[in-house]
């Protein structure tokens, strides 16, 4: 059976950054999804919807090259990614559903890690982007010792120290607070007005007041 996206209303041009064309993916004996279509354009946020098991993380890991899907092809900027995978990589943020944060290492540490892995220099001092991300208070205590909120907060300080273009989100809203959402909301709001664009999955509804929200429907194929 085949899945049926919602597809974007645009079609590809020169502010598509992402294009997937018609996706398929298979695990064990099940496929997920086939003839997924997707023209993540600047400015846009496109968030993935479906139940648990319909296939949104894989489809994310698809979509940075991680994962090969079993047809179809995505294209960023116009090139097949496995052409283009050095500066594709260096365009994209992707941040996957465990938090990504080293226990042992104390909240400025995590982020001082994050910025070498990107190799450059961290934008504002640790100290400001923690008082962002409301973490003040906590920046000496070692991760694993924090709440679950408190480590994805850690993980998505992340979002303030790229200039990727392209972000990837597997559930970036879990464990956060109703302040947590909001903050991650504005930021969301201020990359695409930048020109970037987001793809990301989410089980609760994204607040679409302050940018354009496409949606992919995925359902469980049994
Ligand atoms: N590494 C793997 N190897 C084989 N099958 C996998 C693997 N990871 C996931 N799957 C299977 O792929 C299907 C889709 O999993 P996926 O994690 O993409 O779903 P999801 O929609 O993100 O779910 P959730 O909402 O629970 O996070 C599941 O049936 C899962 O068992």
């Amino acid at each position: 059976m085949t899945t049926q996206p919602t597809a974007s209303p645009q079609s590809a041009d020169h502010k598509t950054l992402l294009a997937a064309t018609d996706l398929a993916s298979v695990r064990g004996e099940r496929t997920l999804f086939a003839d997924l279509n997707m023209h993540v354009r600047a400015g846009e946020v496109w968030q993935i919807e479906g139940p648990n098991g319909a296939g949104k993380s894989s489809l994310l890991r698809i979509l940075t090259g991680l994962l090969a899907p079993q047809a179809g092809q995505i294209q960023f900027r116009g090139e097949p990614i496995q052409n283009c995978r050095e500066a594709f990589h260096a365009e994209l943020l992707f941040i996957g559903h465990k938090a990504g944060v080293k226990a042992e290492l104390t909240a400025i540490e995590n982020l001082e890690f994050y910025a070498a892995v990107q190799g450059q220099p961290i934008s504002a001092p640790p100290y400001e982007l923690l008082e962002k991300v409301g973490l003040v208070g906590l920046e000496d205590i070692p991760a694993q010792r924090l709440s679950a909120g408190q480590q994805r907060r850690i993980a998505l300080a992340r979002l303030w120290l790229t200039d990727a273009p392209l972000w990837i989100l597997d559930e970036p809203f879990t464990a956060l607070d109703v302040s947590g959402i909001a903050l991650l909301e504005a930021r969301f709001a201020e990359h695409v007005a930048a020109g970037g664009a987001i793809i990301l999955t989410s089980h609760q509804a994204v607040n679409s007041a302050h940018f354009p929200l496409q949606r992919v429907q995925l359902r469980y194929q049994y």
